[in-house]
């Protein structure tokens, strides 16, 4: 990590720590003044996700199915990264050995892409900063469908993310969808219980 000055924040972004499981033990063993923050989005829309990004990387992949159940059609898959990642109430007992509750901030996907500014003042309170970044900020993009920056820094024009994110997603069967919502269920009851927020994914 970069050294920090007075009145700096220095921020390190990498999707896996949350699941890796010798990260919150290392990261405190560095400081355990780190603050946390945790985009989550409803598991199932996340696995669906994470198989797009895959099939983008590996074309020819089995199915979303092939890979979520074993057996095609027996029981959800927990090996399978796409659905393991989204087991957040698991991966948050392993956090919540090192980092009391109060050095996290859960972020909700959804609403990040919904109001992203709301999304954004909770992030900037949380880090104890001014409400610098605010609706001011944003546009909706109809043609990527997603929010975007009105001027990115420095270049004074407008900026979306990039191709990899907001990609479309391959068409998942109903009834598979409705057994992984069943599936997560209780994880999610839990996650919200531990968190104390509801994500209304049920
Ligand atoms: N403003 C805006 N523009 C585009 N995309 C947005 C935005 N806000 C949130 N998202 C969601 O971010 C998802 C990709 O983020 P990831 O966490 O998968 O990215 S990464 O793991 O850091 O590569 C991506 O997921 P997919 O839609 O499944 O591609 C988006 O839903």
């Amino acid at each position: 990590m970069p050294r920090t000055l007075d009145g700096q924040i220095t921020m390190e972004k990498t999707p896996s720590y949350f699941v890796t499981r010798e990260a919150p033990r290392r990261i405190h063993g560095m400081s355990p003044a780190t603050k946390l923050i945790v985009v989550v989005r409803n598991p199932v829309t996340r696995a669906i996700s994470d198989y797009a990004q895959m099939l983008s990387k590996t074309p020819g992949l089995p199915s979303f199915g092939t890979l979520a159940f074993r057996r095609g059609l027996g029981p959800v898959d927990t090996a399978w990264s796409a659905v393991r990642i989204g087991l957040y109430a698991q991966h948050l007992d392993n956090w919540l050995r090192y980092f009391p509750l109060s050095r996290f901030l859960f972020v909700s996907g959804e609403r990040l892409v919904s109001d992203p500014a709301g999304e954004l003042g909770h992030v900037q309170d949380f880090l104890g900063l001014k409400r610098v970044v605010t609706d001011k900020h944003f546009y909706f993009n109809a043609t990527k469908g997603f929010p975007c920056l009105k001027k990115a820094q420095g270049s004074g024009r407008p900026r979306c993310l990039g191709k990899s994110k907001g990609r479309p997603h391959p068409r998942v069967p109903e009834a598979m969808v409705q057994r992984l919502r069943a599936f997560y269920r209780p994880f999610n009851r839990k996650f919200y219980q531990m968190t104390g927020q509801d994500f209304g994914w049920d």
